[in-house]
């Protein structure tokens, strides 16, 4: 079955989602429609060409199996690309990181800054903002595609997962598309594939939640889901409720506030809001640096006075504060800050009105639990995402069966080449220090030898980012690739001064959100 690994590496001529990263305006309108999107030719192609499925549908792969095409999904396959393993990675949509192309409002950008949201090996061209938005990101992530040969085999969902003692079986139900995006499905059927190891990629936010609160079937309005919310222009001269205030809740309110829309909040408990940016540096790379000398509750503190200069006492607004601070409330539990791009600001002068946690949806609209009635038309649900891991892998040991996450946090390698990438619950910034083992270990190709000759993996099975190996020709670079401009210059002598050294930032990283050791 060597034939997959060369399908996978040889055709690189399947491009549907290449562009260049400097698009007019018109053509990047274009581009959020459609042509983001496979064609159903190409998926047939790449779904039927790759799998040499056996009888009775049955195929034995040599390589690992790798479960979802998002972020995490791509930095497997490129990591084992550069290994010389064949891998097979499933996809259940028809794009790869159909999350960011389905699920994200169309003026989002990344809240941490562009170094701490890379997927290994290949660095964001440095005429993308410090920022990207979600539109540079998608290009990235199809240039990287492009970059490591990744061919991904569209429409199949993993419906069963399980292992037999020698293989993980995995069922998927093959979905053939009619060629329209809304969901519908033509043809089904079900294969199997079978792999001494199994990568679970399927990423922390695969399905919203959409939690079940009282009497909200009797609300004759529309109520949605932020996965839903693409801009604030449809929803001009209506009330709109949005519930939670996580960075969703946040910034969809921002998005309705900024399009005139008459735009409320529902926030149920405390959380921390910071700017996220102090004086021009990103709060997050500040916090980096400060736990590089202090402790975290030190540098909670100078968070929490930072916040409250540049943002004022958010408890007055209704966004009260945990108790704990925000960078060992996330190390605690994982409940990330509030990174705020405005949202404050329009809370403050009364855009977006803030109200505690709702009691009762009624017909026209909802009670919260002060007693105070108000009427909406539209209730979006900021309420966040799950994993779908215990909907299909039927194990329970390593992957908590009520979470969907590995059982232990930062864990990434279960028994019997079971895998998680991607479920650190830090978003991308936990592809930072992704991990797929060594091949000696992954006890691929026999012998180590000839392996560890050619291979650049080293023994710690972290692979630096920045290095690639056998001068992988990034097409994003070369044509990136022009003098940086002055201010970036001096931007660059200023960090080389006061910022860590980018090796050093990884292990500041591992220091904030230590792994357990292997
Ligand atoms: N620009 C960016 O980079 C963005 C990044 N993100 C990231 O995406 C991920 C998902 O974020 P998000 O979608 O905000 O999800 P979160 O899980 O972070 O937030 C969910 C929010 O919904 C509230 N909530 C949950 N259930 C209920 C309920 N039954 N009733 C009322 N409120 C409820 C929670 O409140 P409570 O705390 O009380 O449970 C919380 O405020 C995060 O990692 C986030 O950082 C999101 C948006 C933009
Ligand atoms: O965006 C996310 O989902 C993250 O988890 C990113 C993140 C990890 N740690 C943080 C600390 C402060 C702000 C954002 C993050």
């Amino acid at each position: 079955m060597d034939h997959h690994f060369t399908e996978i590496e040889g055709k690189m001529a399947h491009e549907p989602l290449a562009h260049s990263s400097t698009f007019s305006d018109e053509t990047k309108d274009k581009m959020e429609h459609d042509s983001l999107v496979y064609s159903p030719r190409s998926i047939a192609r790449a779904t039927t060409t790759g799998i040499p499925v056996g009888d009775q549908g049955v195929a034995v792969l040599r390589g690992p199996l790798i479960v979802g095409a998002g972020p995490a999904g791509l930095a497997c396959a490129a990591l084992l690309t550069m290994l010389y393993i064949p891998y097979v990675l499933l996809e259940r949509d028809v794009c790869v990181a159909s999350m960011w192309h389905r699920r994200t409002y169309r003026r989002l950008c990344l809240h941490l800054p562009k170094r701490y949201c890379e997927l290994p090996l290949m660095h964001f061209p440095r005429t993308y903002p410090t920022y990207p938005t979600r539109q540079q990101f998608l290009v990235y992530l199809n240039e990287y595609m492009r970059a490591f040969g990744i061919r991904p085999f569209f429409s199949l969902e993993v419906v069963a997962a399980e292992y037999n003692g020698e293989y993980w079986c995995v069922r998927t139900k093959d979905v053939i598309p009619t060629g329209t995006l809304n969901g519908q499905s033509g043809e089904e059927s079900i294969r199997e594939y079978r792999s001494k190891w199994l990568i679970v990629a399927t990423g922390e936010n695969a399905e919203p939640v959409v939690p079940d609160m009282p009497g909200i079937h009797n609300f004759k309005g529309q109520v949605m889901h932020s996965c839903d919310y693409r801009s604030g222009e449809s929803f001009q001269g209506k009330k709109v409720l949005v519930v939670g205030c996580g960075n969703s809740g946040m910034e969809v309110s921002l998005d309705l506030a900024n399009h005139n829309v008459h735009t409320s909040m529902a926030v149920r408990r405390s959380g921390h809001v910071l700017p996220r940016e102090v004086m021009g540096i990103s709060t997050f790379s500040l916090s980096v640096w400060l736990l590089k000398f202090l402790r975290v509750q030190i540098v909670d503190r100078i968070l929490l006075l930072l916040a409250w200069f540049i943002l004022g006492d958010t408890a007055q607004i209704g966004i009260p504060r945990p108790s704990m601070g925000p960078m060992e409330l996330k190390q605690v539990s994982g409940k990330t800050p509030v990174l705020d791009v405005g949202t404050i600001a329009q809370i403050k002068s009364g855009n977006i009105k803030v109200f505690p946690a709702i009691r009762s949806f009624q017909e026209y609209g909802v009670e919260f639990t002060n007693g105070r009635i108000e009427s909406f038309d539209v209730v979006i649900l900021a309420t966040g995402y799950k994993s779908n891991v215990p909907y299909w892998l039927k194990e329970n040991e390593f992957f908590s069966q009520q979470s969907g996450f590995p059982n232990k946090p930062n864990e990434w390698k279960g028994k019997d080449g079971l895998y998680a990438a991607g479920f650190s619950r830090r978003g991308l910034l936990g592809l930072l220090d992704l991990r797929v083992d060594p091949p000696w270990d992954l006890g691929y190709m026999g012998g180590s030898a000839s392996v560890q000759g050619r291979s650049p993996w080293p023994r710690d099975g972290i692979l630096p980012r920045a290095s690639r190996p056998w001068g992988i020709r990034t097409v994003l670079y070369r044509r990136e690739r022009r003098k940086p401009p002055r201010i970036l210059a001096i931007g660059k002598l200023w960090s080389r001064v006061w910022g860590a050294p980018r090796d050093r930032c990884y292990s500041l990283v591992n220091q904030i959100w230590p792994r357990t050791a292997k």
